[in-house]
């Protein structure tokens, strides 16, 4: 668990966070999304005391994080940011090992632990241990950043804009591959990101900031369908509505009776409404059941569960 109480933070002559309390429990995936310069990074930098608050308090696994040793406390905690920071001189490899070679474990157990690490981030030990940085796609690159941030198996993983320097078309694979892991680890996650739609695919719960001060916190559908002012409803855009319901499987919504056109059974309710537009009908079948456009509507109402 992290938890920010009543964060203070003063850079120059500019309050970059003010009284921000915010808790990630743990296992969780907590996005922080705000316009540039509303504090996400300062934020995520107070975590492994790059920066230190003016006032109030970080606790990471409610211990203070002031009290304790900054080696223990960067132990807990994985690091991933935008240009990954791999060193250029070493393999692979010697890039995951660093800290399991700081922490002096055996070479076999190294050996073994990189080559779990680069499976489990989805790359080909045999064929990646031995390269160099520069011999890897930006998405390998970024792959190779979150096996060494697990390596030591920290129970947190920080992360700032980790999919941003990947290009567009790779880049939800990666996001969905990597935020897939660490939630299959139960890792609890804080991740800084521009990117609105990313933020509302992979968070448990999103952290909205504006000049320093947070605005909104709650699950992505919570913030979809009741933003607390208007600066919030802007920043999740202007369809909002179809961003929530682009969140909730229309299988959800099954209904008995039988209707014409079919839909797939991982679609959304975003989905299924744009197949009833298409082809103007108020209900698509789905497996056995059907989705109707009333259904579609008591989601975008906030009536619906699921
Ligand atoms: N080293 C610094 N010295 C003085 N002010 C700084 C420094 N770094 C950041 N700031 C200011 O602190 C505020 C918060 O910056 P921060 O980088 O946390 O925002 P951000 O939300 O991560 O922005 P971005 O999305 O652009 O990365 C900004 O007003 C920024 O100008």
């Amino acid at each position: 668990m992290i938890e920010f109480r009543n964060i203070t933070l003063q850079r120059g002559t500019h309050r970059a966070l003010d009284s921000v309390s915010l808790t990630v429990a743990a296992g969780t995936i907590c996005a922080l999304v705000g316009p540039s310069g509303a504090g996400k990074t300062s934020l995520l930098r107070l975590v492994n005391r790059l920066l230190i608050p003016d006032s109030g308090t970080v606790f990471v696994d409610g211990v203070d994080i002031a009290t304790i040793d900054e080696v223990q406390l960067r132990r807990r905690l994985g690091w991933v940011v935008q240009e990954v920071g791999l060193f250029p001189h070493l393999s692979v490899a010697r890039n995951i090992a660093m800290v399991p070679e700081l922490l002096h474990w055996p070479q076999a157990k190294i050996d073994a632990r990189v080559d779990e690490l680069l499976q489990l981030v989805g790359l080909d030990p045999a064929q990646m241990r031995d390269r160099a940085p520069r011999n890897l796609s930006g998405g390998e690159r970024q792959r190779v950043g979150v096996a060494r941030a697990l390596a030591a198996d920290p129970p947190h993983v920080l992360m700032d804009e980790p999919f941003g320097a990947v290009d567009p078309l790779r880049r939800s694979e990666l996001q969905r591959d990597l935020i897939g892991l660490l939630r299959r680890l139960q890792k609890t996650v804080l991740l800084v990101t521009h990117d609105i739609d990313e933020a509302l695919q992979v968070a448990d719960r999103l952290a909205l900031l504006r000049d320093g001060s947070l605005v909104q916190a709650g699950p992505p559908a919570s913030l979809l369908l009741a933003p607390s002012d208007s600066f919030v409803a802007a920043f999740l855009g202007s369809d909002r509505i179809l961003k929530l319901l682009a969140l909730h499987p229309a299988q959800h919504l099954v209904e008995p009776g039988r209707a014409v056109h079919p839909i797939a059974t991982d679609a959304t309710a975003r989905d299924a409404l744009e197949t009833m537009l298409s082809l103007n009908v108020d209900e698509v079948a789905l497996g056995s059941g059907r989705v109707t456009l009333a259904a579609i509507r008591a989601v975008a109402a906030g009536q619906a569960g699921g």
